[in-house]
This record gives structure tokens, sequence and C-alpha cells, in this order.
């Protein structure tokens, strides 16, 4: 039988980290040994399930060693400013982590990867088993698709998101940049405005919308002349991202070092 792993939250007072102390909660595979807020916060002392109705019995802290002295592993949705301490701590303390916040510039992705070489790390821009999936598939479509047909992504999430384009919307871009040979950096078009002159057909456009509640839509769109492919996914709760990060908590009981991504976790690589 699995041991129960334990986990730590960072962020627990966040729309993310709420709907993981349920997901942690909800798994016979796991406890929550230990919760994470900023130096300000103003839940600090209080119990880690009090905005979802769940006595834990563990408090809300800003004190990583009193958090993650007893965690195997640490889940973490905060921002990159918060996570990269967080990142150089379980570093130093063997501590494996879950990684779900957006936004890292070049230099906050190297430092996961280093980290993951002492400890190991899943760090993906989404957990839903939906997305990962749309990831595989991606890769097919834009094999096949590979002349002819422009390239958009159209990302929608919640008023309050603060990274732009979305993780994901980004990783459909390197699954599809990647799939047809070309590199991300060299040909993505971050949003349109003025004269952009026609399309040039090896670029790879993203547009975002920020608007109310929404929980995160995604689209990558083919168009040719005559057709057009679209891949959507859309997120209607906070929970399937969460009890995916829980899932990818338990996967990590049986790696020690290295870095991987949910379609590692769901067994979705080629
Ligand atoms: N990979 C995935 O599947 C998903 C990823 N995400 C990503 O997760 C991240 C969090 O999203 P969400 O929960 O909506 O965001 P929230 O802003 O609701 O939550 C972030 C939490 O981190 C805290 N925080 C912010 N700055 C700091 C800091 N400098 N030090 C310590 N704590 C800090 C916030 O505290 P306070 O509010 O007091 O500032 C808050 O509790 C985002 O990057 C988002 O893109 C989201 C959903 C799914
Ligand atoms: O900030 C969010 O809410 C989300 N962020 C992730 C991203 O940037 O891709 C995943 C999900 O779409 C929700």
């Amino acid at each position: 039988m699995t041991q129960q792993i334990k986990i730590a939250i960072a962020g627990v007072n966040g729309r993310m980290g709420k709907v993981l102390v349920e997901a942690v909660n909800a798994n016979p595979n796991a406890v929550l040994v230990g919760a994470l807020e900023h130096a300000s916060s103003p839940v600090l002392g209080l119990d880690a399930g009090y905005a979802v109705g769940l006595d834990t019995g563990v408090k809300i802290t800003a004190d990583f060693q009193a958090a993650l002295n007893q965690a195997d592993v640490l889940i973490d949705f905060t921002r990159p400013e918060a996570s990269l301490p967080l990142i150089e701590f379980c570093s130093q303390n063997q501590i494996k982590m879950v990684i779900g916040t957006t936004g890292y510039d070049d230099a906050g992705k190297a430092a996961i990867q280093a980290a993951a070489q002492k400890h190991a790390i899943v760090f993906a821009a989404n957990y839903s088993v939906g997305v990962n999936l749309t990831f595989h598939i991606l890769d097919t479509v834009a094999r096949v698709l590979n002349e002819g047909y422009d390239i958009e992504i159209i990302e929608a999430h919640h008023r309050h998101k603060v990274d732009a384009p979305s993780g994901t919307a980004l990783r459909m871009g390197e699954v599809i940049a990647n799939a047809l040979g070309r590199d991300l950096k060299e040909c993505a078009v971050y949003g349109r405005e003025g004269h952009t002159g026609a399309r040039n057909p090896q670029t790879i456009g993203f547009a975002t919308v920020r608007a109310g509640d929404v929980v995160g839509d995604h689209t990558a769109l083919f168009a040719t002349d005559g057709e057009r492919v679209e891949i959507t996914h859309k997120a209607s709760s906070r929970m399937t991202f969460a009890a995916g990060a829980v899932r990818a908590a338990v996967w990590l009981q049986n790696h020690d070092t290295g870095l991987f991504d949910m379609q590692d976790v769901l067994g979705l690589k080629n």
C-alpha cells in the first residue's frame, strides 16, 4: 500500500491555495502538514482550512522551517517572486516540489531546472488532465497541418490574473513550435495593433482576454483557405488543477531527483 504523502501548501490563502486544501483532504494518499503565506498576510495563525470549512489542525505560518519541517512535498501556486526563495529552501532541505506558479522568466526556469537535480520537481503550467491531453493532441495536429495553416492561440482568464499570455497558452505554443521545428521565441507574436501588415505564415499568434470570473479557456486555432481546426479546453472549476497537483505530489513518492511535468505524471509522453 502507498504511504500517505505529507504535503505543505504555499500561497494557501490564494484562489488555488484554498482549493488545494480541499483536494489534499479529499485524497486518501495525502495529508496536509504545513501551510504558508507571506509575512504580512492577514490569515497567519488561522487553520489552513478556515476558508473551506475544514479543520485541518495545521496553522498558517510565514516561517518556512515551521511549515516544511514535516513535509515530503511542497505544492506552490503563488507568484515567481514568492516561489523562488522557496525553491532555494527546498533545494537545501531535500523537499520535493509540485510547482503550478506561472510567469517565470528564463532565470526562474533555470533555477527550477537546477533545483530539480537535488530534489524531484513536477513543474507544469496546467495540472488538468484535459489540458495535458490537449498538449498531446496538439503535437499530432501540428505535425499533420504543417503547411499552409495559420496558427493562433487564444486564452481567457479571470480579471485577477497577473501574467499574460497564460502559462498554458505559452506551453501550447511550445508544443506546436517544437512539432514544426520552429523556435517559439523567434516566431511568437503577442497581440497586434495598428498597421501590422499581412500575416507572416511562420508566426504563432497569441491573443489574451481578461474578464470576470473565467477559470481558464484555451483554444489553439489552425486556419487555412476553406477550413479551420480549433482545439479548445475550458476549465469550469479550479478543483481540476488542484486534484491534478495533489496527484502529482503522490506520484513524486517514486522519484528522488529530476524535472518532470504533468504529462510524465499521466504517462502521456511518447
Ligand atoms: N499550473 C496550474 O494548473 C495552475 C496555475 N495557476 C497559477 O498559480 C498561481 C496562483 O494563482 P491564484 O491562486 O489564482 O493566485 P492568488 O493571487 O489568488 O494566490 C497567490 C497566493 O500567493 C500569495 N503571494 C503573493 N505574493 C506573495 C509573495 N511575494 N510571497 C508570499 N506569498 C505571496 C498571495 O497572497 P496575497 O493574496 O495576500 O497577495 C496568495 O495567497 C498563478 O501563477 C497562476 O497562474 C493557477 C491555476 C492553475
Ligand atoms: O491564473 C490562473 O487562474 C490560471 N493559470 C494557469 C496558466 O497561466 O496557464 C492555468 C490555468 O489556466 C489557470
